[in-house]
């Protein structure tokens, strides 16, 4: 169901995409800079970063823990932190909004330090499992009263006396993960996550940046991640890399629509995060990475992607399911623009994000004339060939940012034009998206409710 405010929003078929696209800050990158600078002792600034509705939400849940955080321009924010362990109590509910980053990062935040904190999110967050955080952080004493399934709106009742904890994740989840090491900090000794298949590494990373004790190694049992509990974190000056997942969506619409030529420049090309690319390339896509550089401890580079005709589907290998978990949705497009099938395979987790992922793209895709196969953990799109897609239905969002760009994309390569019944969640994550989209050559037609 769309949401009252819904914003039904048309694209027809393209003419040629072509120039630059300047995607704004990457999103994960933007809360853990927010969040770990409240944290620290004094002055983080943060240059790039995303001001999308997630993010907004996460710089309103700092100030409300007692950091200090403003906005000094474009993208530009100034953050004064408490100190670990230093957060106060919230006096008000903590709104995450749409975002599963947000607010599992800042359950784990708060959950060694003895205050109560309450949180919520809207309708697609409230769905959402939150019991893959809230059981790790109750093994460092803190407690979660929620609804049933430990869905929001919860509570949870930091640790008055925290230990720190070893934790194996039970599901491969950056999300997981960074609770439990954001929580480690207010843990004496030593908190230690193992994680069997590797997740985008930004917090450990950034901790690393921040001047925490933190050690990664690889062994038999996968990346063992180890922390030393209690540190009193640096600030620093944090340039946000432009977002590989917001990329994806200019790039994969150059490759599908005849004539096109798109440049995105500086953005990130962090390993766990590049596995769109990878696949794309095997795909035949035209895709080049000019001036490969390093900007703020992430690899960056300029990517030129051009129409490309003939691409064939492939078997996405399931090991690289992390890296690119974000992307499924968009590929699937680009799949159904491709010769023959695409499988996916280990991608369970697709079916708790924003909406049922591999539901809310077969629905849509098969409404546009493509044929889909779905299992739990796996999907199979049928390929129609460059502008093969007939297109000319109305699909739904389900309150889902990359669900609805996708399916825009989708609009500008078929036959027939594609309405998504509600563009609104594409603030969360890619606020300029229809400005920067148009820019390139696309057409957005708004329609009536
Ligand atoms: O840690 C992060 O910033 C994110 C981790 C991923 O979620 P999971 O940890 O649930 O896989 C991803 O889907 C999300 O968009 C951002
Ligand atoms: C899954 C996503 O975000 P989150 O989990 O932060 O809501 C996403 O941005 O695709």
């Amino acid at each position: 169901m769309p949401h009252a405010h819904a914003r039904p929003l048309t694209a027809p078929a393209s003419g040629p995409l072509k120039g630059v696209a300047e995607v704004p800050g990457d999103k994960s990158v933007s809360h853990r800079a927010l969040i770990l600078g409240a944290l620290a002792v004094g002055e983080t600034v943060v240059t790039g970063l995303l001001e999308g509705e997630d993010v907004l939400a996460t710089a309103e849940a700092m100030r409300l823990l007692g950091a200090e955080v403003e906005r000094t321009g474009e993208g530009a924010w100034s953050v004064h932190g408490v100190g670990t362990g230093g957060f106060k109590e919230p006096a008000r509910v903590i709104d995450c909004g749409n975002s599963g980053t947000g607010v599992r990062l800042i359950m784990g935040a708060m959950a060694t330090t003895p205050i109560a904190a309450t949180f919520t999110g809207d309708a697609s967050l409230n769905g959402r499992p939150m019991g893959r955080v809230t059981d790790p952080l109750a093994r460092f004493g803190a407690q979660a009263f929620g609804r049933s399934g430990g869905r929001l709106p919860l509570t949870i009742l930091g640790a008055e006396v925290p230990v720190p904890v070893r934790y194996e994740t039970p599901v491969p989840s950056a999300q997981v993960k960074s609770a439990v090491l954001l929580a480690g900090l207010g843990a004496p000794g030593e908190t230690v996550v193992v994680e069997r298949e590797a997740t985008r590494d930004h917090t450990e990373r950034m901790l690393a940046g921040f001047g925490a004790r933190i050690g990664v190694e690889e062994g038999p049992e996968g990346r063992v991640i180890t922390l030393g509990g209690q540190p009193e974190l640096r600030p620093q000056a944090i340039a946000v890399p432009r977002d590989p997942s917001s990329a994806a969506f200019p790039v994969c619409a150059a490759l599908v629509v005849p004539g096109s030529d798109v440049l995105v420049p500086g953005i990130g090309l962090n390993p766990t995060r590049a596995g769109l690319y990878e696949t794309l390339r095997e795909m035949g896509a035209d895709l080049s990475y000019e001036d490969e550089r390093e900007e703020g401890g992430e690899p960056v580079a300029d990517l030129r992607a051009r129409f490309s005709d003939g691409m064939r589907g492939i078997e996405v290998p399931p090991g690289r399911a992390a890296s690119m978990i974000d992307e499924y949705p968009i590929l699937s497009v680009v799949a159904a623009n491709a010769e023959g099938t695409t499988l996916m395979r280990g991608v369970r987790e697709l079916r708790v994000k924003e909406s049922d992922r591999i539901d809310a793209m077969a629905a849509g895709l098969r409404a546009l004339g493509v044929e889909v196969e779905e299992g739990e953990d796996w999907w199979a799109v049928h390929g129609r060939g460059a502008g093969g897609v007939p297109g000319g239905a109305r699909v739904e969002a389900r309150l889902d940012h990359r669900i609805a760009m996708s399916f825009l994309i989708a609009g500008m390569a078929a036959a027939q034009p594609v309405t998504v019944d509600d563009a609104a969640p594409i603030a969360t994550s890619f606020p300029v998206f229809e400005p920067l989209m148009r820019a390139l050559g696309a057409q957005f037609r708004a329609e009536n409710r």
